[in-house]
């Protein structure tokens, strides 16, 4: 391979995560390799090539690092991205642990949505607070310092509970709590999640309880492992699913129900319907609120495109061409049913490409690993439906593909998952691709309806089969 076919295609995510992916355009295969986490030390590429290769490629490496960084920290002081801050961790306030945890983990400054909560939730006597900021921007990150700022780890019971709507995004919430907590040894944590059994009866030490809401209602009521007498802060994460979606929306209310008037009420989402909205005023007494305007939804630094294609062949061969001609550290591809869902994936994997198929059927723990194997890196491709269009947080993810566009009961675009689905590209400040196919007039009615209701965020035709149009395209 020549020199420049590198120089175009080294492509480095910078890491919270202690790795950097280097792709390789053309048919070599993908490479993996590790460097330290904190992002200072200089990565060393070994992975074969000749010296001189090894050398080029480690001073891309050490180039797009650098570019990743102050990118980052550009959007970081620029009033206009969702990054801003004034303030630093310090000024938050938080406990040295804490900040020892923060900057473990690469943080070096709140993002805005982090430096306008965190005071609101930390404030004494507590306040409630419902809060909107755009996928990707910490808002996992804002409230799990919040729980770890909360609990008296004197206190060996459960004051804080979060719920979110599945299993994996439970798990990965707690993960972020272990991490940012490292050295707070004393705040533990627990999993209210199906599979997790407890013995009935014996009340919990951990503070923190991280669960779906099925199993933390069980967990309260039926195993009384907990007592909602004394949980002093409540979250919903994903609050708009919550509220929405009926099943979750009774277990939540019957634990809402269950805990004091005191108890502190935090509801996070990237996205709220405005009927939504409306039924959080009314449950959470007296909330602060952070809500964004309907153009400030959408990131400018994912790049929006559509694409019209036939029918699923087409869509297939569209999406090869994408393949083809852009480097892609990671991609997500949704489709609307299981169905089609393995069928895309099974083609995929005839082409080569590596590839995890995620979808609703599956067993919990087995679709948490199979993310957990997307997230380190062994697959590039993740396939799957609706049940991953939320929360799920890797960073490497360059390319979004909407294989079926996202429509709700009565086949109308459906926004709030469109939002999330693209979201998964992006995060804090990443540069994504979202790619929509389009394969009847009908499905280019649901693009401009989206394309309207982020009040005119443009969604631009592609051609895939144009090298020259996609050769410019970089992301
Ligand atoms: N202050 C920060 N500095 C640098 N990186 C951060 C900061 N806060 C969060 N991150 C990283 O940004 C990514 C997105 O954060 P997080 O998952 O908290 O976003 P989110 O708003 O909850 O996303 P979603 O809307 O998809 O649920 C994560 O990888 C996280 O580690």
């Amino acid at each position: 391979m020549s020199k420049d076919s590198w120089a175009v295609a080294v492509d480095v995510q910078e890491a919270t995560t202690p790795s950097i992916q280097v792709s390789f355009r053309g048919d070599t295969p993908r490479k993996l390799i590790s460097y330290p986490t904190l992002a200072n030390e200089t990565p060393d590429f070994r992975a074969g090539g000749d010296l001189a290769e090894q050398s080029l490629v480690n001073k891309l490496i050490r180039r797009a690092l650098v570019r990743n960084r102050n990118e980052v920290e550009v959007l970081q002081r620029d009033p206009r991205s969702p990054l801003y801050s004034v303030k630093s961790f310090e000024e938050l306030r938080l406990t040295p642990e804490l900040l020892r945890g923060v900057y473990n983990m690469g943080f070096n400054r709140p993002s805005r949505i982090q430096e306008n909560a965190l005071p609101m939730m930390l404030a004494q006597p507590p306040q409630n607070l419902i809060a909107q900021s755009q996928s990707g921007t910490g808002k996992t990150a804002a409230f799990s310092l919040a729980m770890l700022s909360h609990v008296n780890t004197e206190n060996k019971w459960t004051q804080c509970l979060c719920i979110s709507p599945t299993y994996e995004l439970a798990l990965q919430i707690g993960q972020v709590i272990e991490q940012m907590g490292t050295f707070c040894p004393d705040v533990k944590l627990a999993y209210g999640i199906r599979g997790n059994r407890m013995n009935r009866g014996i009340k919990l030490q951990e503070q923190i309880v991280i669960g779906t809401p099925g199993t933390v209602l069980d967990w309260c009521t039926k195993y009384k492992l907990i007592d909602p007498n004394k949980i002093t802060m409540f979250v919903l994460d994903e609050a708009d699913v919550m509220i929405a979606t009926q099943g979750h929306r009774d277990q939540s209310i019957r634990i809402h129900r269950q805990l004091t008037k005191d108890c502190q009420m935090l509801l996070f989402s990237a996205t709220f319907e405005e009927s939504v909205w409306r039924f959080a005023e009314q449950v959470v007494p007296d909330p602060n609120i952070i809500k964004l305007k309907r153009e400030e939804e959408t990131l400018d630094t994912i790049k929006q495109f559509y694409v019209i294609c036939n029918e699923k062949e087409d869509k297939f061969a569209s999406l090869c061409n994408l393949y083809g001609s852009l480097t892609i550290a990671q991609a997500m591809i949704f489709c609307h049913t299981r169905k089609m869902a393995s069928w895309l994936a099974s083609k995929l994997i005839t082409e080569g490409h590596q590839v995890a198929l995620l979808s609703g059927e599956m067993e919990v723990a087995q679709r948490a690993a199979v993310i957990e194997r997307f997230k380190n890196g062994k697959e590039k491709v993740l396939v799957t439906t609706n049940v991953c269009s939320r929360g799920i947080d890797v960073e490497q993810v360059s390319l979004v593909v909407n294989f079926d566009l996202p429509v709700n009961m009565e086949g109308m675009a459906d926004n709030e998952t469109y939002l999330h689905r693209i979201g998964r590209t992006g995060r804090f400040g990443r540069r994504g691709f979202a790619v929509n196919m389009v394969d009847s007039d009908c499905s280019m009615d649901i693009v401009k309806a989206i394309e309207h209701h982020s009040v005119y965020r443009k969604i631009s035709k592609l051609d895939t089969s144009n090298l020259e149009e996609m050769e410019k395209l970089s992301i």
